[in-house]
Formats: C-alpha cells, sequence, structure tokens
C-alpha cells in the first residue's frame, strides 16, 4: 500500500451483488446478483483483502441445479408446466419461493455481529467478518411477521431500528431490536396516506427522537410480484396520482406526530434526518435529506445489466440531486422538498452515500456519495458534499467506476470529516484497487491494489480491531 499516513486499524466489509451468471444463463439486472462480500483488513499500514460469496440458499440452489430456483429482484424461477406454476404461486405467498439473497447491505450490529442484508426478511445472514463465512440464518424470535423490510435498518451500538412494509393493509410497521437480541418489538405503525400499496422502503432515516417514514408513489404492485417476465418498474407501479408522503413517528410512545403532503420523489436512499429548533429549542420541523432521483423512475431502467454494458460513456444518468425535505411539526399539512445544493456541484448525478456516524440523527454537515462527471451511464466520481456551503469536492478517475464512499472517523476525532472515506475502484482496465481519502481533504492517501478486479458493489460498514 503507497500510503505516508497510518490508517487506523480495523476492517472494512463491502457487499453487493457480484455474480450474474447460472450455467449459461445472464440475469437482466443488477440487484439480481448473488451476494459477494469484500474484505480490507487495515492493520499496521498494510491492507490485506479478501473476498467470498454469501452461502445462501438461493445461491446454494443456483450451484446445484444450475437455474434460478428462488425470485430474485427480477428473476423468476422457470416452470415447466401449469401444476410447478400453481406451486410456485402457492410458495410466493409463504414468502418460500422469495430469495435469501442478501446482496445488499452489511452492517455490525452493537453485540458485534455482523449482518448482511436484503429486502426480504429471510435474507437476514450472519457472517464471519474475518474469514467471511457465512455462519448462519439470522432468525428473528418474535412475532412481527412479514416479509419484506427495509433493506437498511438504522444500526448503533445498542439498537437496530427498521421499517415492515404491509402489503395487505397498506402501511408501514415501524420497530425497533436491542442489541444483544434477536427480537424486534412493535414502536408503531403507520397507515398509508394513498395508493393500493405502501411505497418501496429500500431505506429510511431516524432523528433523535423520530423515526421519519417516507410515503412515495413508486408503490410495491402484488400483482407485478406474480408474474413470470419483469415490467419495466419490476416489482412495482407508479401511482404519481396516489401522493407522495412523509411521516414522523415518535420513537417513544410509537405516536404520528406529523403526516405531511410532500413533492414526489423517488429516492432509494437517505442520508440522514435531524430535529430543527427554534431559539427556545423547541422542535419546528424535521429535515430530512436524500439521494432523490427527480420523480424519475428511469433509475430503475439503468441499472439494468444490458444498459450498463452497453452504453459506457454515454450520457444517459437520470440526474439525481440531495433532496432535502423540510417536514413543520405544527400541523402543517404539506411539507418541502427542494435540492440542498445545486446539482451541477456534483454532476447532476449522486446515490450511496455514507456520513459520520456520530452524526446520524443529529444536525450534520458532510455528505459522502457517489457522484458524476458526464457524460456516464453510471455514477463515476466520488464526491464530499458540504450542505453548509452548498459545494462539492470531486475525485475522479478518466474511466474508473468506484463504489460507495464509506467514511470511517478518526478514533477520538472531533471535527465532523476528520477520518477517511474508503471505496473500491474498479479501474478502467478491469483492475480493482481499495482506494482511502482523506475525509477533509478529500485527496488520495493510500490505494491498495487487489490481484484481481472485482464487480461492482453497494454497501459497507466497519469492523474496529479492538472489537
Ligand atoms: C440490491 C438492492 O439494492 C435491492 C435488492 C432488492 C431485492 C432483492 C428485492 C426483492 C423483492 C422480492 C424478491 C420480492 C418482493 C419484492 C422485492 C422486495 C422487490
Ligand atoms: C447503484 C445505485 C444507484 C446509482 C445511481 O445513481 C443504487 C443502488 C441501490 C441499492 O442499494
Ligand atoms: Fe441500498
Amino acid at each position: 500500500m503507497q500510503s505516508s499516513k497510518r490508517l487506523r486499524d480495523g476492517t472494512y466489509l463491502r457487499n453487493g451483488p457480484g455474480l450474474w451468471d447460472v450455467g449459461d444463463y445472464g440475469f437482466r439486472h443488477l440487484f439480481d446478483g448473488y451476494a459477494t462480500l469484500v474484505r480490507v483488513s487495515f492493520r499496521d499500514g498494510q491492507a490485506v483483502g479478501a473476498h467470498r460469496q454469501i452461502e445462501s440458499e438461493a445461491y446454494k440452489a443456483a450451484k446445484e441445479h444450475g437455474k434460478v430456483c428462488y425470485r430474485e429482484f427480477s428473476e423468476v424461477p422457470k416452470t415447466e408446466n401449469f401444476l410447478s406454476f400453481l406451486g410456485q404461486m402457492a410458495s410466493l405467498f409463504s414468502g418460500s419461493s422469495l430469495t435469501d439473497n442478501s446482496n445488499t447491505g452489511v452492517v455490525r450490529l452493537g453485540d458485534g455481529r455482523v449482518l448482511c442484508l436484503t429486502e426480504t426478511i429471510k435474507g437476514s445472514i450472519v457472517v464471519n467478518p474475518d474469514t467471511l463465512e457465512t455462519v448462519s440464518k439470522f432468525e428473528y424470535t418474535d412475532k412481527l411477521g412479514g416479509l419484506i423490510h427495509s433493506a437498511h435498518p438504522v444500526v448503533n451500538d445498542t439498537e437496530f431500528w427498521t421499517l415492515i412494509p404491509d402489503l395487505i393493509r397498506p402501511g408501514y410497521v415501524v420497530a425497533r431490536m436491542e442489541a444483544g437480541s434477536n427480537e424486534r418489538r412493535f414502536v408503531g405503525r403507520v397507515d398509508c396516506r394513498g395508493g393500493p400499496a405502501p411505497g418501496w422502503v429500500h431505506s429510511f432515516p431516524v432523528t433523535e427522537n423520530y423515526v421519519v417514514v417516507p410515503e412515495m408513489p413508486l408503490r410495491y404492485c402484488a400483482k407485478n410480484l406474480l408474474r413470470a417476465e419483469p415490467t419495466p418498474l419490476y416489482k412495482f407501479e407508479w401511482h404519481l396520482e396516489s401522493g407522495s408522503f412523509m411521516h414522523v413517528m415518535c420513537k417513544a410512545s410509537g405516536n404520528i406526530v406529523a403526516s405531511v403532503e410532500v413533492p414526489p420523489f423517488v429516492t432509494f436512499h437517505f442520508i440522514n434526518a435531524y430535529e430543527e429548533k427554534d431559539e427556545e429549542g423547541r422542535v419546528t420541523a424535521i429535515i430530512a435529506d436524500c439521494c432523490e432521483h427527480n420523480a424519475d423512475t428511469s433509475i430503475l431502467d439503468n441499472l439494468r445489466l444490458h444498459n450498463l454494458r452497453a452504453f459506457a460513456g454515454q450520457d444517459v444518468l437520470t440526474d439525481a440531486r440531495v433532496g432535502r425535505f423540510r417536514i413543520p411539526l405544527d400541523g402543517s399539512p404539506f411539507g418541502e422538498l427542494d435540492a440542498a445544493l445545486d446539482p451541477e456541484e456534483h454532476g447532476r448525478g449522486m446515490d450511496m452515500c455514507s456520513i459520520n456516524p456520530a452524526h446520524v440523527g443529529k444536525e450534520y454537515r458532510y455528505a459522502y456519495a457517489c457522484g458524476a462527471r458526464r457524460p456516464c451511464n453510471f455514477p463515476n466520481t466520488l464526491t464530499k458534499i458540504d450542505l453548509l456551503d452548498k459545494t462539492a469536492k470531486n475525485w475522479y478517475e478518466e474511466g474508473a467506476v468506484p463504489s460507495e464512499p464509506f467514511f470511517v472517523p478518526r478514533p477520538g476525532a472531533v471535527d465532523e470529516d476528520d477520518g477517511v472515506a474508503i471505496s473500491m475502484v474498479s479501474a478502467k482496465d478491469g483492475s480493482g484497487y481499495a482506494l482511502v481519502l482523506d475525509g477533509q481533504t478529500f485527496q488520495e492517501i493510500a490505494r491498495a491494489k487487489f490481484p484481481y478486479g472485482l464487480p461492482y458493489g453497494l454497501h459497507c460498514c466497519w469492523v474496529p480491531r479492538d472489537k
């Protein structure tokens, strides 16, 4: 590793879809791939890397039978005859045909267990952060039920917040799990304000005292769940007429303290949220920021493998911005949604964000994300966004595809941006390296080359060495 500064010791883990072929069949969508876990361990100024497939039931069955055996994001097992089709329909309702391919995120729970996740509840899998071995299914011991949840729980050293959409009685259940437990406890419920089904909740934010529940017009669609062939919006449907809403639930009581209509939006990832206060310290509003795709669902189509492969270098990546919601707590029926800074600062593309974990739920200034240098069909820069100055610093290397810049604070740091941002980069020639950027200057501190290229990956976590 070429580095002048010492990095803190610990392990960076990154999860994501990494294998898109079964036998001679090629998958269609980025989100279908079987999970590949990547590790880079930093110790005494050296970096050691490894990667391994997560041994989900879906992955093992595909390997054994040479075909897709479970329902993935867009792939569906092929049925040989009408009887097996009927069997599949029945298993869909019980959830047994849904994938457990935990290809989205990886989180370190307060008790030290490391969990890989996806949108299906059964796809919660415990892994060993040192060997990357699949340890076991994470069994939720409660009776909350549900088949799907937000792929991104909000996790810290003491707790885990999750959102479970209810497709039968459109709404969301908010639940909390203590560190060290496998039991989620019901906190409260939000009923949908519009539409035939809840809006997709890939992620949601929390503040110190509240949980923010987004209801976007891109809604789950039971009919599309049953289809054998993917629709343009996969398992979802766009219901502009149904309205877009933001709900705020009190963490302590489970009561809804605000439910406002907002302009239409499309987001996978909330960045953070915090409480806005007046001079007397009373909470007047909730501010919630997200990677917002200008209410345009075509980002889902952008992420089809054909489009990613065929349109390299063409300017087809749909515009995105930091969407900032202001949700008033004074009973007003409407909330606001505006760009937090000029999207040109980050090339009108942005997603895959991280912040200093000490600022989750609190006022914050900096967000790290993938951005765009046009023309491009996929995010191709790393960007450090200053939400106060409304500016961005950008890292770019010609032909390279960097993954989520994951912020790791320096132990004992006081300044919010005192730390590093770690990303895995696929270079133009197909080789790969871990890149460490200074969280303040956004200049390169170190890079560690992998002996081989790695597929694009999604979300990350950090396991300190002393834990
Ligand atoms: C990788 C990523 O960000 C998203 C993955 C999403 C998945 C795997 C979604 C899967 C689903 C099913 C298999 C059926 C039910 C609907 C839905 C949650 C979309
Ligand atoms: C990779 C991605 C969006 C890129 C576009 O800007 C979204 C991934 C979502 C799942 O975690
Ligand atoms: Fe995600």
